[in-house]
């Protein structure tokens, strides 16, 4: 009986096991490295190097393996962005949400990025990062700044979050894990 089971439930997590495949863009600083290692390990350091190109990180959440591209967000790798997002299950993009003065150009970053047609009908997640500073931005003044809600034609949704003091990183965990399903 003991042999079944344990039978069993090696089968039913073959069958339940999830993949899916997520890209983290963003302008440089806004927290992407961070956000995957809050993700990966809740680990949280001042001290980052800037990423080069791109890192390839695998996590394995319960029975979903998620493989991050964390993209470099300095402008001369932005270009490399629509690439790496092609076919990804989910886009995040992450914004510093206490750096006010650029927030315009995250924005014109973010709705470029979405109008290639590769990348049409992906679900997008906006993270506006370091809420544990006091002069970042309410989410709905993220919202109205980066114009989300001219965002019609992909499901969006926005969280405000601190890779520093672990805030809102188990809905963003949430959020991912229920588009696995969505894989494509
Ligand atoms: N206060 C605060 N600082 C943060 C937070 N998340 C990240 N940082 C800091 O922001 C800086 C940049 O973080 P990174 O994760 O390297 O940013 P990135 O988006 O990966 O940057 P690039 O790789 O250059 O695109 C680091 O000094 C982090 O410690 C946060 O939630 N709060
Ligand atoms: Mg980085």
């Amino acid at each position: 009986m003991g042999l079944w089971d344990s039978l069993l439930n090696w089968l039913r997590s073959l069958f339940f096991k999830q993949e899916m495949e997520l890209s983290l863009v963003g302008l440089q600083n806004a927290g992407k490295t961070s956000l995957v290692n809050a993700i990966a390990t809740g680990g949280y350091s001042e001290d980052m190097i800037p990423t080069v190109g791109f890192n390839m990180r695998k996590v394995v959440k319960g029975n979903v393996t998620i493989k991050l591209w964390d993209l470099g967000g300095q402008r001369r790798f932005r270009t490399m962005w629509e690439r790496y997002c092609r076919g990804v299950s989910a886009i995040v993009y992450v914004v510093d949400a206490a750096d006010r003065d650029s927030v315009p150009i995250s924005r014109s970053e973010l709705h470029d990025l979405l109008t290639k047609p590769s990348l049409s009908g992906i679900p997008l997640l906006v993270l506006g990062n370091k809420i544990d500073k006091s002069e970042a931005l309410s989410k709905q003044a993220l919202v109205d700044q980066l114009d989300l809600k001219s965002i019609t034609d992909r499901e969006v949704c926005c969280y405000v979050i601190s890779c520093k003091d672990s805030i809102n990183i188990d809905s963003v965990i949430d959020w991912l894990i229920k588009h696995s399903r969505t894989a494509s």
